[in-house]
């Protein structure tokens, strides 16, 4: 599905008080929202709110409504988010890609990592996840963290695209590791990352939307959940995510803007986790959360 941005031009004064008004309406919700400047000498900068197709009618209606009062001029404009942008993000180069121990690579630089480091192989594809946006080098990193406690002795990756975090988790503990995404193609594209990586005992792949599948019950609770997708759905899926986590797992969340981390964080202390830290990575953050 894809993405709008429905935004406004206006004075840097005028996009600050905006921003404020928006923030109090949307942010709760998960919705991201921005303000950038155009143009300094003409003094114009624009107030945006992300969202996805399917709510544009609704949310232009909500975003005027909140405006009219204090802004009636306010012209809203809208524009479509390239529906490659996501896939196109993660073909960015074809380097390998350096997250802790990690070391994700194309078929053309098999034999690329050095000692102690962790090859995973991925073509770019049809699926997110090379390895080079900051949300998949965010959560490589944290996941090698919390593997290192030798207490994860299952795992799940909710929204898997290419494989890459499922893999990542199975090459550093033969456990057994559930991966599932809302798009088949992804399931298809992570199954053929999995067999290339000969890892594909002990995996299970799976096509469902957040937790609407027997399999979560069947495999879970996990000790390690892992959840690269987008600030809103994660909030709202907090209390089922919460509900599938062993006592003392762990869970780690991206796909978060960085204004955008406190909701989250928000969201799941209300579930009963505790926030243990965030990390950065090109304006993504990264959080790791646990059940004490
Ligand atoms: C940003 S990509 C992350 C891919 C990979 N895990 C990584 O970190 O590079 C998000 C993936 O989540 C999937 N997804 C989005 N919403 C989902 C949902 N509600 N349930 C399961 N998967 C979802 C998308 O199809 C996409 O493959």
């Amino acid at each position: 599905m894809s993405e709008i941005r429905l935004f406004t031009s206006t004075t840097e004064k005028n996009a600050e008080a905006m921003l404020a008004l928006m923030s109090d309406a949307f942010e709760e919700e998960g919705y991201a929202i921005a303000t950038m400047e155009i143009d300094e000498k003409r003094d114009i900068w624009e107030a945006s709110l992300y969202l996805m197709a399917d709510e544009e009618e609704e949310m232009r209606a909500r975003f005027a409504a909140l405006l009219e009062p204090a802004f009636p001029e306010a012209k809203i404009e809208r524009e479509k988010i390239p529906d490659v942008d996501w896939i196109a993000k993660s073909l960015e180069g074809l380097q390998p890609v350096r997250a802790g121990r990690f070391v994700v690579h194309g078929s053309h630089d098999r034999g690329t990592a050095r000692a102690g480091e962790i090859a995973i192989e991925i073509d770019a594809g049809q699926a997110f996840g090379t390895g080079h946006h900051g949300t998949t080098a965010g959560c490589l990193e944290v996941i090698e963290g919390v593997m290192r406690s030798g207490r994860i002795r299952s795992a799940l990756d909710l929204g898997t695209g290419s494989g890459v975090l499922a893999i990542a988790a199975r090459k550093l503990a033969p456990i057994p590791v559930l991966a599932t995404d809302i798009d088949p193609l992804a399931t298809r594209v992570a199954r053929e990352n999995v067999r290339k990586n000969g890892i594909a005992t002990g995996m299970t792949l799976e096509t469902a939307t957040g937790f609407h599948h027997t399999v979560f019950r069947r495999h879970g609770p996990f000790d390690l959940i892992i959840a690269n997708i987008l600030a809103r759905p994660l909030m709202r899926m907090a209390p089922q995510l919460a509900a599938h986590l062993a006592p003392g797992g762990h869970v780690v969340l991206s796909g978060i803007l960085a204004n955008q981390r406190w909701k989250v964080i928000a969201a799941y202390s209300g579930a009963g986790l505790r926030h243990v830290r965030t990390i950065w990575r090109n304006g993504w953050v990264t959080i790791h959360l646990d059940r004490p």
